[in-house]
């Protein structure tokens, strides 16, 4: 199904809704609101006798997991309260156990055909390669990495789907997405958000995370009370809320999160930035139980009234440490504190990312209320699945060094539709100059950056995707959640100056239990990175050549200005990485966690890191996210 905005305009449908795309932009420089004194608009006009609807309760499992209140009577449909009935669609419009289905706001409209959110599977590019892409699956890739789980009554892990008792549509739709196993952070992760309890989890890049929070949310949203929801007003109540950082991820989390929804009656919209807004706010009217969402769009769309959160069940942050750093933090506050959204230990609050620094774990537990700390494989560990290089390239020899690896693999056959090469770079200029030249030295290449109209930017990758323009040169706005299938190769040719960055961009390939090669060019403006770049590879039994060994020895650690901590530090494989388990951070003893002292690597969180992350505003920096 098509459902980003290049291809609605690729569909002819988007001529009306193209007047408001620089909403986004007015929205991000709005200023924030004091908590005690924003009312959302909807509620200011609203007539003092008409209540606000209170948030409905969820169906909890364990009731006494959750803050009295929270899982309402213990009648009914409840999970662990006798047999649980399937509540997938029987037919369309028949009977259903809540989720918004037939509602005004949530749920699919009567008059609406759901869209089979599995034909494109055929009808596009994976028709093209072999269609068995999940049964491969190698999970014996996973059976040795180390799981820590932490926190009060840790519900115990499953070996199968079948365990959970998902539903049959659910069930279904697993089926048809062919995953024939639960990865080990679905094992983990499943049952404690379906045991209704919050959860920060940490695994490894390609592991299987998107699953891991929405089958609970679908789940939940299928057994849980029909949403009562006010009529009338404009404003839409979804009942759960997918926050991803970049506009391409939040579309990838839509096309799968309806995959999984296909036929629960559990309806997804996606909302991101740079895309005409009146197109949303038409899918958004249809009804919304899960919106998935940019953060930017999604304050937009608050602002105006047309979202209101109070009635979210769920809460799930994708790239968690990515959202609450220090480009989005303000903004997450915004929306999880200063709104209206139903408040922590109401809501279910899930945060996952592969990538977990400490300082942000302790913001992130400002969202959480008594909550479970899962981590598969050590908490930023890279996936022994990527074949890690390094080699010493000067700035100017850059270029010919990657038309070297472009012609070795052209030599082995390892390029084409089946063997594509992600090349991540510093700057927009730069992508757009390192594209341009791979082309006129006949490599067809495209180019994804903050600089790039989203049209131009789906486009691009649109093409990647298919084979079409077997390289994407890309600025950090890919190097994070995009699971792009037959990524054979990534090449760091500018190298990050955060090592979790380093993780995430590797991270496009090696994914679902498949191998992948990952290859840097490093030279002495990345003497930062040496130490924990060098460590990162020792533990995920690489090869570290020796002149890395001495550039590591050499350089300070962590006192390169990028967040470059290493858990932990020297090199123990794996242990509690639980922020709460570490003194240091504990409430009140860590003292500044942004502030550049806080006893961990001494990186400094707060100091200035060029260029991090692709975006905030340092000279030269890309800017693409949400
Ligand atoms: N149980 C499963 N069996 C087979 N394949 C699976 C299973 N779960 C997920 N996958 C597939 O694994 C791939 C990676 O999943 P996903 O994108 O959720 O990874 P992730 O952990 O979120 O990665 P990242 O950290 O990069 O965001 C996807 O193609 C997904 O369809």
């Amino acid at each position: 199904m098509r459902t980003s905005w290049a291809d609605s305009v690729a569909n002819a449908e988007s001529s009306a809704a193209a007047t408001g795309s620089s909403a986004s932009n007015a929205t991000a420089a709005a200023p924030r609101h004091a908590r005690s004194t924003y009312v959302p608009p909807h509620l200011r006009s609203r007539p003092s006798s008409s209540e606000p609807p209170a948030p409905a309760p969820v169906d909890a499992p364990s009731a006494a997991s959750r803050p009295s209140g929270y899982g309402g009577s213990a009648g009914g449909n409840r999970w662990g309260g006798g047999p649980v009935r399937d509540l997938g669609r029987p037919g369309f419009g028949g009977s259903r156990g809540g989720g918004g289905w037939n509602s005004r706001t949530g749920g699919w409209d009567r008059r609406e055909r759901e869209v089979n959110p599995f034909a494109n599977d055929d009808e596009t590019t994976e028709a093209a390669f072999d269609d068995q892409e999940n049964t491969g699956i190698n999970f014996d890739a996973y059976e040795d990495i180390p799981v820590e789980t932490s926190g009060e009554n840790v519900p115990p892990p499953v070996n199968t789907f079948a365990e959970i008792d998902l539903g049959n549509a659910l069930n279904e739709n697993i089926r048809r997405c062919k995953y024939v196993k639960p990865t080990p952070v679905q094992r983990h992760a499943i049952p404690i958000s379906i045991g209704g309890r919050d959860l920060m989890a940490c695994a490894q890049t390609g592991s299987g995370k998107t699953a891991a929070f929405c089958f609970p949310i679908i789940s939940g949203i299928m057994r849980g009370p029909p949403a009562q929801r006010p009529r009338g007003a404009r404003t839409v109540y979804p009942l759960a809320l997918i926050l991803s950082p970049t506009r391409e991820l939040s579309v990838q989390i839509n096309e799968e999160a309806r995959k999984f929804a296909y036929q629960t009656g559990v309806r997804v919209v996606v909302a991101y930035g740079g895309a005409p807004i009146n197109q949303q706010l038409r899918d958004l009217e249809r009804g919304v139980d899960i919106l998935v969402a940019t953060p930017g769009r999604l304050v937009d769309l608050l602002e105006r009234a047309r979202v209101s959160l109070q009635m979210i069940r769920y809460l799930a942050l994708d790239e968690a440490d990515r959202m609450l750093d220090m480009g989005f933090e303000p903004q997450i506050r915004k929306i999880v504190e200063q709104m209206d959204m139903s408040p922590r230990g109401v809501r279910q609050t899930m945060l996952f990312s592969a990538t977990f620094p400490k300082e942000i774990q302790r913001l992130a537990s400002d969202f959480l209320s008594n909550y479970i700390f899962l981590a598969v494989g050590r908490v930023g560990s890279s996936t022994d699945l990527i074949i890690q290089r390094v080699e010493f390239v000067l700035e100017s020899d850059k270029r010919s060094h990657l038309m070297d690896l472009l012609h070795a693999q052209k030599a082995n056959g390892v390029h084409g539709k089946q063997a594509l090469t992600l090349v991540f770079v510093e700057t927009k200029k730069g992508a757009d100059s390192l594209e341009h030249w791979l082309c006129m030295n006949g490599f067809p290449a495209t180019t994804i950056h903050g600089d790039r109209t989203q049209q131009e930017r789906e486009y691009a990758l649109r093409s990647f995707k298919s084979g079409a323009t077997p390289i994407l040169v890309a600025t950090d706005v890919a190097a994070r959640g995009l699971d792009i299938p037959h990524v054979a190769h990534v090449v760091n040719f500018d190298l990050p100056n955060d090592i979790d960055d380093y993780v995430h961009r590797i991270g496009r390939t090696g994914r679902a239990g498949k191998t992948g090669l990952a290859t840097a060019f490093f030279n002495d403006g990345n003497l930062n990175l040496a130490r924990p770049l060098a460590e990162l590879m020792q533990e995920s039994n690489q090869e570290v050549p020796a002149w890395l060994s001495r550039y590591a020895a050499r350089s300070s650690y962590g006192g390169g200005g990028g967040r470059n901590r290493r858990s932990g530090g020297g090199g123990a494989r794996f242990g509690s990485r639980d922020f709460r388990r570490d003194s240091t951070f504990s409430r009140g003893g860590g003292g500044d966690y942004y502030g550049g002292g806080g006893g961990y690597g001494g990186g400094g969180y707060g100091t200035a890191s060029p260029g991090y992350g692709g975006g905030y505003g340092g000279p030269g920096v890309t800017s693409a996210w949400d």
